[in-house]
């Protein structure tokens, strides 16, 4: 008999128990979860968001990726979905997630009842893999916002306003200005940059379709750190958005304690 992986969380230890289950019963309670179609929505643009989950989470050293982690009692994935799902554009959700975790996530949704309409995508070696997988269900006549799914704290009006200049400027990356002073290290020696043009880039990161598909063309490089690199590397100009400092990402384990307050 082939038997299907299932995945138990216990959301007190955060520990994750494995089962085996009959594929075939498993996958007809899963299947509708997995195989929600899109949803409509009325709105002069066509507007997709792809959320990258694919990572493993090295530095946050935890047994549970970092995009299960429960956040005041919900998966942080979820957050950042019901952000997104809360825009003006309701964009179309595309999740990107290794194979390996798509069992355990529909049974996270089943479990968090969890129903919020969504693609799931397979995710690749490095975040510029899954999201060229990502852009595979994505038509090119539309604009496509792509995010972290560990950014969970990211403010609907930031995605909203992401998605209005991306239809004038093309290519946007939601961004803030550096807080503290900045300095370059040059061989030995140090220089110090003027902050006041020095930003940090975060996510949502959003584009008209065609253009982010056309850069996604190129051949992946390790400079490749995120969308704007590889927009970029295509001759791109890159716009940005005014972002927050609450959009954390969420990489360290003291960012789920913080994560925590924030989102109360
Ligand atoms: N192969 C990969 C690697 C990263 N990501 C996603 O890209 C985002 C930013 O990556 P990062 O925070 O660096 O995540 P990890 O790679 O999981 O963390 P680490 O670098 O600590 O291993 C995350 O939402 C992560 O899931 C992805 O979709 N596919
Ligand atoms: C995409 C990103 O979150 C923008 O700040 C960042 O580049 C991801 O970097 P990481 O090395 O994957 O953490």
């Amino acid at each position: 008999m082939l038997l299907a992986q299932r995945f138990l969380f216990d959301a007190t230890t955060q520990q994750l128990t494995i089962h085996y289950c009959p594929l075939t019963s498993f996958y007809r309670y899963l299947s509708p979860m997995l195989h929600s179609p899109l949803t409509t929505h009325h709105s002069q643009l066509t507007t997709y968001a792809i959320i990258v989950a694919g990572g493993s989470g090295t530095r946050m050293q935890s047994a549970v990726p970092k995009q299960f982690l429960l956040v005041n009692e919900l998966p942080v994935l979820m957050h950042t979905l019901q952000a997104f799902s809360r825009s003006q554009y309701a964009p179309k959700l595309i999740v990107v997630l290794p194979d390996s975790h798509h069992v355990y996530w529909a049974q996270l949704c089943i479990q968090h009842h969890f129903t919020l309409p969504h693609d799931l995508v397979s995710g690749g070696p490095t975040r510029f893999h899954s999201v060229k997988n990502g852009l595979k269900l994505v038509p090119d006549d539309t604009l496509v916002a792509v995010h972290d799914a560990v950014r969970p704290l990211i403010n609907p009006a930031i995605i909203d306003a992401a998605y209005k200049q991306a239809n004038v400027q093309g290519a946007v990356v939601v961004a803030v200005k550096s807080r503290d002073s900045v300095r370059q290290v040059k061989g030995p020696f140090t220089q110090s940059l003027l902050r006041d043009e020095i930003y940090l880039v975060q996510t949502p990161q959003t584009f008209k379709t065609a253009l982010l598909k056309g850069a996604y063309e190129y051949a992946y490089q390790e400079s490749f750190t995120d969308d704007a690199s590889v927009a970029e590397h295509a001759g791109h100009a890159i716009h940005i958005v005014e972002g927050s400092y609450q959009n954390l990402k969420i990489t360290f384990p003291e960012d789920i304690v913080i994560a925590e307050l924030l989102l109360k």
